[in-house]
Order: structure tokens, then sequence, then C-alpha cells
């Protein structure tokens, strides 16, 4: 470890992140009885340029009518680019109730952008007394935000977790797709007649988990398109699961217990993690710092691999 200690992110779930389009005020009721743990309310690109005002006044009402138990409740704002987001930002902070944790800015280019909603959100925040003082999430979907990925995720305090949105970042990047995240048919190696489907996408949320492991943020992965694929679903999420990020949005609900399955340690999992522990403990009190477990050597890499594994089972409450 350098002399620099990696942060920890915030304790909190976010193995499913539930989007629904904030002009759809009949579907919040089932979103807050899903089993996400995150909730995004978007004010963003599921939302008509004409419905924004009433999609905006639909968000506020239900952040605070709605009962949305232990969930973290989230509202994706416009991008920065457009004319909606410094109002989405002042009304939400003047008018909805603090029950609202998190606000989401999409296409975040660089640090000077999370810097800009900083100095706003902060603003509104001291002019109405507001005491919770709300967190941020972003999303990495342009070229500019991946080049820029690491001093975004040092931007701000507030930042406590940061997805790949693949539909826009495959179009900010020119990617010859029309597909949301998942395999990309023509993105293979081929062999002795056979094709070897990659990963477009790896690069990407590579980076996205270096730049949250630096600085103490969630990774999550963004969107998957087709939603009467779950294989698709499962495969692209077992993937990032891999990689280290820790959870995936829904943008259907049928999403949403795939999520779950993946970013939920199974038994068998966090049993083999406690035996690996258990293991070292011994091996330290026979004074070794490494030892073997069912074949296979473990060292005092292993315990740190191992507590990702109890930590979030705990938190799970498994
Ligand atoms: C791609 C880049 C991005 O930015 S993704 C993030 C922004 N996009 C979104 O927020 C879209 C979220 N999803 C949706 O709007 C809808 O799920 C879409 C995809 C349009 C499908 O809606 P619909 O045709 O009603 O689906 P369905 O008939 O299969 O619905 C079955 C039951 O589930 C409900 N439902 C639908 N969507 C949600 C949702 N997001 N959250 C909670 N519930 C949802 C429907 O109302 C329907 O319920 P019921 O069975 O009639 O009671
Ligand atoms: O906002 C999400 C995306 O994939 O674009
Ligand atoms: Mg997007």
């Amino acid at each position: 470890m350098s002399f620099r200690i990696q942060p920890a992110p915030v304790a909190r779930l976010n193995r499913c992140q539930l989007f629904g389009p904030g002009s759809r005020p009949a579907i919040f009721e089932k979103m807050a009885a899903s089993a996400a743990d995150v909730i995004n309310l978007d004010l963003e690109d599921s939302v008509a340029p004409s419905d924004k005002d009433t999609a905006r006044a639909n968000v506020i009402a239900a952040i605070g009518d709605i009962d949305w138990g232990q969930k973290t409740l989230s509202v994706r704002i416009n991008g920065l680019d457009t004319p909606y987001w410094y109002r989405d930002v002042v009304e939400l902070l003047e008018l909805a109730s603090e029950r609202l944790d998190l606000i989401m800015i999409p296409k975040v280019g660089n640090a000077a952008d999370l810097y800009a909603v900083d100095a706003l959100v902060t603003a509104v925040e001291r002019a109405k007394g507001r005491d919770k003082r709300v967190g941020f999430e972003v999303i990495i979907e342009s070229a500019a935000g991946i080049a820029h990925v690491e001093e975004i995720a040092a931007a701000t305090p507030r930042l406590q977790a940061m997805s790949l949105g693949a539909a826009d970042f495959a179009a900010s990047m020119g990617m010859a797709t029309t597909g949301i995240g998942g395999t990309q048919e023509q993105y293979y190696m081929h062999r002795e007649g056979q094709r070897y489907w990659a990963d477009p996408w790896h690069w990407a949320t590579a980076a996205i988990v270096a730049a949250c492991r630096t600085h103490g943020v969630l990774p999550v992965d963004g969107p998957f398109g087709d939603f009467s694929d779950a294989e698709g679903f499962r495969a692209q999420a077992l993937r990032v699961a891999t990689l280290g990020m820790v959870g995936k949005w829904a943008i259907h609900p049928s999403q949403v217990a795939l999520a779950n399955e993946v970013f939920t340690p199974t038994e068998a999992a966090v049993a083999e993690a406690r035996e690996i522990l258990a293991a070292m403990d011994a091996a330290k009190a026979r004074g070794e710092g490494a030892t073997v477990y069912k074949g296979r050597l473990v060292d005092i890499a292993s315990i740190k691999q191992a507590e990702v594994i109890v930590r979030q089972a705990e938190m799970i409450g498994l």
C-alpha cells in the first residue's frame, strides 16, 4: 500500500439502481415497492423537452409524498449543456423535502462541472437552511468524461457513486453501435473459423473502477437496454462485478432481481471468505504470513480479498 491509504466509499447498498422517467408518476409507487437499493427519478433523457417542467414538479412532490423506505433516493438532473439544469438544482433544493439523498449529474466532462454544481447546491442549501447535505453521483458517458475520470472522481467530497453510461458513451466515442451495453456483434476476435466475442466496455469499466477505488467512490454499471435479454444482462453484470463494480442500473423492473442476484455474494462465497479469514488467523497464530487453503496459496492479500466479500455480506445482513 502506498503511504496514502485508499479511502473507503460510503457504506450503503448499491446493487441495483432502478430508473423511471419523472414524466411518468404512475410508476413511482411501483419503483418505491421494488427491491432496488437506489431509486433514480429521471429529469434527463427519458423526459421529452416539452415535459421538463411537469416532470420536475412530479419528482419534487413525489420525494416528499411517497414512502421510499430505506432506499437511497436520487434524481438525475439535466446536463450542464442544457438550459434546464440550474432550475433542476434550485427547485429540488428549494422545494423538495430532505428525503432527497443524491443528485445524479449526467455527462460530466471534467472536475469543473462538479465544481459548478457543488457551488450552486451549496448556495441553495445555505440559503434554505437545509440540514442534510445532498450527495452526488455522476455518469461517465463521454470521451471527455473517461479522459478526465480520475479528476472527476476526486472533484468533491459530495461524490458517492459513478456510473458508466453505455448509450451516450458509445455515441460520444463514435462507436459503431446502437446497442446499449452488452455484447456487440462486430466486436470479436477470429481464429480458425471461430468468432470469440470480446467486451468493448472493458477498458472504460476498469478505468472507472480504478478512479473510484482511488478516491472512495462506488463504481456502478449503467443501463442494459435489451430488457428482454435476461442472460445478456446477467453476463454483463457478472463481468463488471468481477472487475470491481458494486451494482448496475435497471431500466425495467424485470432487471432488478437479476442485478440483486449478481451483486449479492452467494452463501458459498461468503462461507469461503470466512474460512479464508479463519485459516489466516490460524496461520498468524503460528507466526506464518502464508498458508494453504483447499490446495491453494492464501496470504495477507487474501485477507483483504475475503474482507471485501464479508463486508458486503454484513451490509446485506447475510
Ligand atoms: C439509455 C440511457 C438512459 O439514460 S437509461 C435511464 C433513463 N431511462 C429510463 O428511466 C427508462 C425507464 N424505463 C421505462 O420507462 C419503462 O420501463 C419502459 C422501458 C418504457 C417500458 O415500460 P412499459 O412498456 O410500461 O413496460 P412493461 O409494460 O413491461 O411494464 C410492466 C410493469 O412494470 C411497470 N414499470 C415499467 N417500467 C417501470 C419502472 N421503470 N419502474 C417500475 N415499474 C415499471 C409498468 O407500469 C407495468 O406495471 P403493471 O404490471 O401494469 O402494474
Ligand atoms: O445515461 C446513460 C447512458 O447510457 O447514456
Ligand atoms: Mg446518458
